[in-house]
């Protein structure tokens, strides 16, 4: 296995404009995460989890600061490289799953890998769909599934190109207790059965305790707590 860093974080600002005037939302996040560990993101609302998210999977760009994954620099990439460059490397969930309403089960987990020019892209995205327990579900449409069931779809959709790095925004903040841990515990299987490196948005501690690592954003920057943990390590 190689040493190189699934994600390093440097120096990461983060200023966008509102009507009330500039706001800085990520203020110098420094950040080195392991290949295959697993991360939680856990901090209060508004201190800038998702934003730093965004950033990461290249849909936000920072204002200044440098990302590099798997030893890439993406920084300064441009939107079609950044593009392929997701396509290829990062697979992404959200909390209100972001599935194509007019495509089916099957078709929203092999659109992605068509794209990719993935031979057998069909068969591959119903193996997924067989993995998260949704064979009997390939020709359904998102609003003839349960929210659960959509969620599992976004996560076959997420596995299927096998990404270095799955990135998760409080994938069961919209499911009820006990689906969403049905749907954490998916996420947990997949992520180990492709080794693949997991950076989780929760506000669930017990979620957090599942993961390797907590990092704690508080108003934009990474908080005094993980350098504590840092230190002592
Ligand atoms: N497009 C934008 N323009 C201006 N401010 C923004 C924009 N997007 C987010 N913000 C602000 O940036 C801050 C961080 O938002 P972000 O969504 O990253 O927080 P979060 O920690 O993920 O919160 P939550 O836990 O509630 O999802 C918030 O104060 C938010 O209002």
């Amino acid at each position: 296995m190689s040493d190189t860093p699934a994600l390093q974080l440097q120096d990461i600002h983060l200023k966008l404009a509102s009507q009330a005037g500039d706001v800085n939302i990520l203020k110098g996040i420094n950040l080195e995460i392991h290949r295959g560990e697993t991360i939680a993101i856990v901090g209060p609302s508004g201190s800038g989890k998702s934003s730093m998210m965004m950033v990461i999977a290249g849909l936000e760009r920072s204002t200044s600061g440098r990302v590099m994954i798997s030893g890439k620099d993406v920084t300064n990439f441009s939107e079609d490289e950044l593009a392929l460059f997701r396509r290829d490397h990062i697979g992404i969930v959200f909390q209100d799953f972001h599935l194509v309403p007019t495509m089916t089960a099957l078709e929203n987990v092999s659109i992605p890998l068509e794209f990719a020019n993935t031979p057998n892209a069909y068969v591959k995205a119903k193996e997924q769909l067989e993995a998260v327990g949704l064979g009997h579900r390939l020709e359904h449409y998102p609003s003839q599934l349960s929210g659960g069931e959509q969620q599992r779809v976004a996560l076959a959709r997420a596995f299927a190109a096998q990404p270095d790095l799955l990135l998760a925004d409080e994938p069961t903040g919209n499911l009820d207790g006990e689906t969403g841990e049905k749907v954490m515990d998916l996420l947990f299987n997949r992520h180990k059965a492709q080794n693949n490196t997991l950076l989780l948005i929760t506000h669930d501690p017990k979620l957090a305790e599942k993961c390797d690592r907590t990092i704690h954003v508080q108003d934009g920057r990474i908080s005094d707590h993980n350098l504590k943990e840092v230190a002592a390590s």
